[in-house]
């Protein structure tokens, strides 16, 4: 099948090359001729673990291309995905601008009948929007003869994990009007999944599953967070309470990890946009709203537990951060915990070293200037008075603590993910905080 993708970020980018990997030609199609000209190098422009060596055989196998001109990309395509950003306003909703720019780029080159599919996370009734715009671009170039049908097939795939994600998806949602566009999904996804986890539905549908799934897996979070918040002020322990409700088949463990708050390009917006939506028809939405407001407080916790710490010695101290990605495997800082913390550290005096295995270009980028970076563990944690874990990095997890206790200036750990055994650190001599597991009624 000959396939069109437009927007080559974290989305458009892993599910072209899996297409491609799948046997399917691929053209992708970004606005942005630097990333272009690198990946027409083999260059990923982000991190993902395996894609690089995807994206280099299958352009050199022939089946995966990338351009900056729409006209290459829609050349004989049965299918043009939209793949482009759907960043938060400034109100919460989702952002179409990249969207509508999509549509009225393919709008003004398409010359022959094709299949339109939205990958960005979009609002309901997207579809419909676009559907009229792109059709006021044919007529105006007098092709309103084009049979066009816009399509919702919105991604699932978790970055870090993007390319396992992509090639064996738990299901692939397929919001279609007709047999045909049907017809024509099902041929896509053959390689991918079983035909039982194609789930076909109306476009309004797949536009919402899409925001339903993100706020149900934030509103585990969220609710873990708010629980380990007792558990601290009782006494009791959160991973003892996640595992004795994980083992009811009906809760499950996934997505039950208390910690210092969702952060990523997808969850924040997401619950905030499903707001916005739900709002806009008049309703509450009093479960998704508190959501967002659970980890906004979550957020602000490791820097209120450090306050307590610390007190009026705030601006004295040194703090050692580990870790600025919004979660391990990826580069990726958009909504990082680890920016709110290290801005209020800075706002409170103190001075902040920060250290990431991946992101460190990233949050060059994104950090105020007065914050030093390390080159790796040792470096950061020499002097300091406290290390703060924000991320939990495989490496932070297997860290010799004995050793690196040795070179702190006081032995103080803040565990923001709860990667370390509390009873280990304090026979170590460390003076050892975490989340929902402190175990001393406060
Ligand atoms: N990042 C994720 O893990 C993830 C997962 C599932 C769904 N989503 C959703 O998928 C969409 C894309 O997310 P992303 O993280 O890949 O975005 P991104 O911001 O990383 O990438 C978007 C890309 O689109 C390009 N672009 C913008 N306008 C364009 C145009 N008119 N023509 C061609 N290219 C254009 C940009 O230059 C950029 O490279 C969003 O709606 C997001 O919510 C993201
Ligand atoms: O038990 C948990 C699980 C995750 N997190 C945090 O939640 C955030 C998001 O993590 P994750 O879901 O793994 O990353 P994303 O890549 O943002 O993926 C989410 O957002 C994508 C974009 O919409 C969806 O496609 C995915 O299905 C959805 O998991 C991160 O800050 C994690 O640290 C926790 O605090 N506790």
């Amino acid at each position: 099948m000959k396939i069109c993708v437009v927007g080559t970020g974290y989305v458009g980018l892993v599910t072209g090359t899996c297409f491609a990997e799948k046997g399917h030609t691929v053209c992708c199609i970004d606005i942005d001729e630097e990333r272009i000209g690198k990946l027409k190098k083999g260059i990923s422009p982000i991190y993902e673990p395996g894609l690089d060596e995807l994206i280099e055989r299958n352009q050199r196998e022939g089946r995966l291309f990338f351009s900056t001109k729409i006209r290459d990309g829609l050349e004989g395509t049965q299918l043009c995905f939209i793949a482009v950003g759907t960043p938060p306003a400034d109100d919460g909703r989702a952002d179409l601008a990249q969207v509508l720019a999509a549509i009225d780029d393919i709008g003004s080159e398409l010359s022959h009948s094709c299949y339109i599919v939205v990958k960005s996370t979009v609002p309901v009734g997207t579809g419909t929007l676009l559907c009229k715009r792109i059709k006021n671009h044919l007529r105006e170039r007098g092709m309103e003869k084009i049979n066009l049908e816009i399509l919702s097939n919105p991604e699932f795939l978790k970055e870090g994990m993007a390319i396992e994600d992509c090639l064996h998806p738990d299901r692939v949602v397929v919001g279609a009007a007709s047999d045909e566009a049907r017809a024509v999904m099902r041929e896509l996804y053959r390689p991918f999944v079983s035909e039982e986890k194609i789930i076909f539905m109306d476009p309004a549908s797949a536009e919402i599953t899409k925001y339903a799934a993100n706020t149900m897996l934030a509103a585990r979070i969220s609710f873990m967070n708010e629980i380990a918040q007792l558990c601290d002020k009782v006494g009791a322990d959160v991973l003892s309470v996640k595992k004795g409700m994980a083992s009811d088949r009906r809760i499950g463990e996934y997505f039950l990890n208390a910690g210092c708050g969702y952060g990523g390009s997808c969850f924040p917006k997401d619950v905030q946009a499903l707001c916005y939506i739900g709002e806009g028809q008049g309703l509450d939405m009093t479960m998704a709203s508190a959501v967002s407001k659970v980890n906004r407080k979550q957020k602000e916790l490791l820097q209120i537990m450090m306050r307590e710490r610390f007190g009026e010695d705030m601006e004295e101290i040194e703090a050692a951060i580990m870790g600025l990605a919004f979660k391990p495997h990826t580069n990726d800082m958009r909504e990082a915990p680890s920016i709110t913390l290290i801005r209020g550290l800075l706002n409170c005096g103190a001075s902040v070293r920060a250290y990431d295995p991946i992101a460190m270009d990233e949050a060059h980028r994104l950090l105020p200037d007065n914050v030093q970076y390390a080159a790796d563990i040792e470096s950061l944690l020499a002097g300091a008075d406290c290390a703060v874990i924000v991320t939990e990095w495989p490496q932070f997890k297997e860290a010799d603590w004995e050793k690196f206790g040795g070179l702190m200036k006081r032995k103080i750990v803040f565990d923001g993910r709860n990667i370390c055994d509390p009873e280990k650190m304090r026979a170590l001599g460390f003076e050892y905080y975490c989340i929902g597991r402190n175990m001393r009624p406060r």
